[in-house]
C-alpha cells in the first residue's frame, strides 16, 4: 500500500488529493484504498494553501542563508523538512511565526501569507500570530516553573480569566499528550523534575493549550532517548489528524513515518534553496529532482 504513489508514508492519501478522490479512494467500512485513479499525475500544490511561502528569504548578514523559497502547505497534517545541515530548515521555521524577528541581525524578505493575512505586515499582532502559530523547539523549554504554572502563565497572558476554563483546558490539553496520569498528583512539582519526554510533552500540551491552527516543530524528538522519542513522535501523528503540522527532521525514517508531505531544502550557490516539495509517498519513491533521489537514498547528505 505505501508504495503507490496516491498513498502517504501513513497510508493515508495525500493531503493535495482532490475531495472525490479521497472519497473513493477510501473504503469507509474497511479503510482500505481502491486502486489507484487516473488522476495521480496531476500536480502537486493544487489545493487551497493554508500557509502559503512566496520569494522567502533569510538573512543574517548581506549573504543570504535561505534563499527564494516558494511553497503552499495544505490545511491538516503533517509536512516534513528535510535536508543536510545548514540548508535552512530552522530559519524557514522560524520566519513562519516571525521568531526571526527576535534574532539579532535576521532579516526576512518575501512573504508568508496565512489566512489570508501577510505575517511580515508590520501591523501583524504578533502575541495573536504566535498563538495561532505555535512552536516547539529541539531542547524541551519549560519555564524554570511548577508544571501548573508552565500551563497557566500562556493563558493568563491570552486573556483566559477564569480559573476552571484554564483548569479544563489545561487537563484536556496533559491528556491529549498523555500525560495527565504522570503530573496530576504533582502539578506543583518543578518543571525541570520531569524527564526530557515528559518535559517535551509539557511544551507540547502548554502550545496545544493556546488552540493553535499550525504547530511548527524543530526536530522535536532528537533530544530525547528512544522511548520518549517514539511517545512524542506518536504524540505528533495523532495531533496530525487534527491540525497541521510543520516539523524539521534529520531523521529520515521519521519522516517515511509520519510525514503526508515533505519538503527538501539544500544549500545551492551558498544558499539555502528548497529543492522539491512533494507528497511523502513521491519524495521517498519517485522524486523528481536527482538530489531528491541521492539524499532520500542516503547516497548524499
Ligand atoms: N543566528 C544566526 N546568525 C548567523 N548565522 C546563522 C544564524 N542562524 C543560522 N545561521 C546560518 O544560516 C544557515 C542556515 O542555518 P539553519 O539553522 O537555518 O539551517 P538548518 O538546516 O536548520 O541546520 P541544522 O539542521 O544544522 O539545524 C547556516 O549557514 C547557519 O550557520
Amino acid at each position: 500500500m505505501a508504495d503507490s504513489p496516491l498513498v502517504t508514508a501513513k497510508g493515508y492519501p495525500p493531503l493535495n488529493a482532490p475531495k472525490l478522490v479521497i472519497l473513493f479512494l477510501v473504503n469507509p467500512k474497511t479503510g482500505s484504498l481502491f486502486p489507484k485513479p487516473a488522476e495521480q499525475d496531476q500536480p502537486a500544490n493544487t489545493f487551497e494553501p493554508f500557509l502559503e511561502v512566496k520569494s522567502l528569504s533569510v538573512y543574517y548578514g548581506p549573504k543570504p542563508a535561505l534563499k527564494d523559497v516558494a511553497l503552499a502547505i495544505p490545511k491538516g497534517g503533517i509536512t516534513a523538512l528535510i535536508g543536510p545541515s545548514g540548508c535552512g530548515k530552522t530559519s524557514f521555521l522560524n520566519s513562519l511565526n516571525r521568531i526571526t524577528d527576535l534574532i539579532p541581525g535576521c532579516q526576512v524578505k518575501g512573504h508568508v501569507r496565512f489566512d489570508r493575512g501577510d505575517v511580515h505586515a508590520p501591523t501583524t499582532d504578533l502575541l495573536t500570530l504566535r498563538r495561532r502559530i505555535g512552536m516547539i523547539f529541539q531542547k524541551p523549554n519549560p519555564f524554570p516553573l511548577s508544571i501548573i504554572k508552565n500551563m497557566e502563565l500562556p493563558l493568563k497572558e491570552h486573556g483566559i480569566t477564569q480559573r476552571r476554563q484554564r483548569e479544563e483546558r489545561i487537563e484536556k490539553v496533559l491528556k491529549e499528550v498523555g500525560l495527565w496520569e504522570e503530573v496530576k498528583e504533582r502539578l506543583n512539582a518543578p518543571a525541570h523534575s520531569l524527564s526530557g519526554g515528559q518535559q517535551q510533552r509539557l511544551c507540547i500540551a502548554r502550545a496545544l493549550a493556546l488552540q493553535p491552527e499550525i504547530l511548527l516543530m524543530d526536530e522535536p524528538c532528537s533530544a530525547l532517548d528512544p522511548l520518549a522519542s517514539q511517545i512524542v513522535e506518536d504524540q505528533i501523528v495523532k495531533l496530525g489528524q487534527q491540525m497541521t503540522i510543520l516539523i524539521v527532521t534529520h531523521n529520515l525514517a521519521q519522516a517515511r513515518r509520519i510525514a503526508d508531505n515533505v519538503a527538501l531544502f539544500w544549500v545551492q550557490e551558498g544558499a539555502g534553496r528548497l529543492i522539491e516539495m512533494d507528497n511523502a509517498a513521491k519524495i521517498f519513491n519517485s522524486p523528481k529532482n536527482p538530489i531528491t533521489a541521492s539524499y532520500v537514498s542516503g547516497a548524499r547528505g
